[in-house]
């Protein structure tokens, strides 16, 4: 890493831009040194916040603030690293980052540049660095708790497991192909090296089991508002939203368009869609807004069917997890003789029945079922795991068989762990993750 031009010592705002009480500009590479002599006239000790004045090459004051340092290799990125605290005005992170480029050696990072060091230097496998992307995206507790796991090594460490387990069988597979004669293809060796690999396959199959909430968590889960006109859904959706995002109308017919809010629900990030009423209409753009109605309710994990406690229930059925709800429940003179059994009685005018509601809403979201975050979360996570399980299923199914052709089964799989980690095959894998990234992490 001492080559200046292959890589080169790179400087962002690691803090979020605009106007703050303070600033973090941060800066990697082989000519951190040099910067800190330069413009805070000397090195601190390492890991030490120190008070200096920074200046430009004219000499000129351009902020005080604290300055880190610290010396590779244990830093984040395993290169010197320093950090800038400074006032967080935009004059300030403009002057410092200006000058900061212009001494020689030092360029601006791109996105994600800081933690591609981290990775290259070996201190954050592909798990690690996707779970740090997530922790930045996070919004809500159940996604920041799923990410920091991710983040700190919970799925790297567990696929380094599997793999040195199958390794292990690998071994048994080869001694076996040593030592046995022509013909006695199912010693125990063979037996043994099975047996790792079923257990493994139950253990990767567990993990896929988690892989769709895990996914949901990141990606948020998608509840959609449908039933008839003026079932009041719009109201319900800004009931819970608490704010008025929808319009309201004693029209049938209100909604055309689907509005989205995103809402946390004790943890949970949700998308709430509000949709057009579901009926039969001649009118173009209200039909096409009960098109999209319909689309979004088979796309949802989960549908409100909504009906106005005074109306009869329709005919319209979903194959989606549904909750059935029976709105303005503050016309009824009695709640419970005249919401359905099954059916959860709801007011947006009085907010009666909505805590019972967000209650049924997290728990048909699988959220009780699953205390611990998952481990696997991206679709990426789900290929190489199920490629591991089917090579492992494969290699079981034919112990009878050349003990080669079973290791060679085992191999892959051990294959696809590596990709799960990015040992191997990881080029496209970051730039993809990287471009996503923010500058200055
Ligand atoms: N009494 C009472 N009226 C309600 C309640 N919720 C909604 N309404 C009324 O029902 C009517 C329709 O409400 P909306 O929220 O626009 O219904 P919608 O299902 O979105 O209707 P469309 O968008 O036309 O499909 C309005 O006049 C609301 O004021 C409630 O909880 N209690
Ligand atoms: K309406
Ligand atoms: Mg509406």
């Amino acid at each position: 890493m001492s080559d200046v031009a292959a890589y080169p010592t790179i400087v962002a705002l690691s803090s979020g831009s605009g106007r703050a009480g303070v600033a973090v500009i941060r800066i990697s590479g082989s000519r951190v040194r040099f910067v800190l002599e330069t413009i805070a006239g000397g090195i601190p000790a390492p890991r030490h916040a120190v008070l200096r004045q920074l200046r430009d090459e004219a000499g000129e004051v351009i902020d005080t603030g604290l300055v880190l340092y610290f010396p590779a290799p244990a830093s984040f990125s395993g290169e010197d690293i320093a950090e800038f605290q400074v006032h967080g005005a935009r004059a300030v992170i403009a002057r410092l980052l200006n000058v900061l480029t212009h001494l020689p050696g030092v360029r601006l990072a791109e996105p994600g540049e800081f933690t591609r060091r981290a990775f290259e230097a070996g201190k954050l496998d592909l798990a690690a660095v996707e779970g740090l992307a997530d922790l930045i995206d996070s919004e809500t507790e159940w996604q920041r708790r799923q990410a920091l796991r991710q983040m700190t090594g919970t799925l790297g460490k567990q696929a380094a497991a599997w793999r040195s387990r199958l390794i292990e069988a690998m071994a048994l597979l080869a001694a076996d192909i040593d030592f046995s004669d022509e013909g006695d293809v199912s010693g125990p060796l063979v037996d043994e090296a099975l047996a790792i690999a079923a257990g493994i396959a139950a253990e990767l199959r567990e993990a896929l089991g988690s892989f769709a909430m895990g996914e949901r968590v990141r990606e948020g889960f998608v509840v959609v508002l449908a039933g008839p006109p003026n079932a009041g859904k719009s109201s319900l959706l800004n009931a819970l939203a608490r704010r008025d995002v929808a319009i309201v109308s004693a029209m049938a017919g209100t909604t055309r368009d689907a509005i989205e809010v995103r809402l946390d629900l004790a943890g949970l990030p949700v998308t709430l869609v509000d949709t057009a009423g579901l009926r039969e209409s001649t009118e173009a753009i209200e039909a096409e807004g009960v098109r999209r109605a319909l689309d979004l309710v088979a796309r949802a994990d989960l549908v409100l069917k909504l009906r106005a406690i005074d109306s009869p229930p329709d005919r319209f059925a979903s194959i989606q997890k549904t909750l059935c709800i029976a709105t303005k429940a503050d016309l009824a003179s009695d709640l419970a003789s005249q919401a359905l059994p099954g059916e959860i009685a709801v007011s947006s005018r009085t907010g009666a029945g909505l805590d019972n509601l967000l209650a049924s809403i997290i728990a048909e979201l699988g959220a009780l079922s699953q205390p611990e975050p998952a481990l696997l979360t991206r679709e990426r996570h789900r290929v190489a795991v199920s490629d591991a399980v089917l090579a492992l299923e494969r290699a079981i199914d034919a112990r009878h068989g050349q003990v080669e052709l079973l290791a060679e089964e085992v191999r892959l799989a051990v294959t696809a762990l590596e990709r799960l980690v990015g040992r191997i095959d990881v080029e496209d894998v970051l730039d993809q993750l990287f471009s996503g990234f923010c500058i200055g992490k």
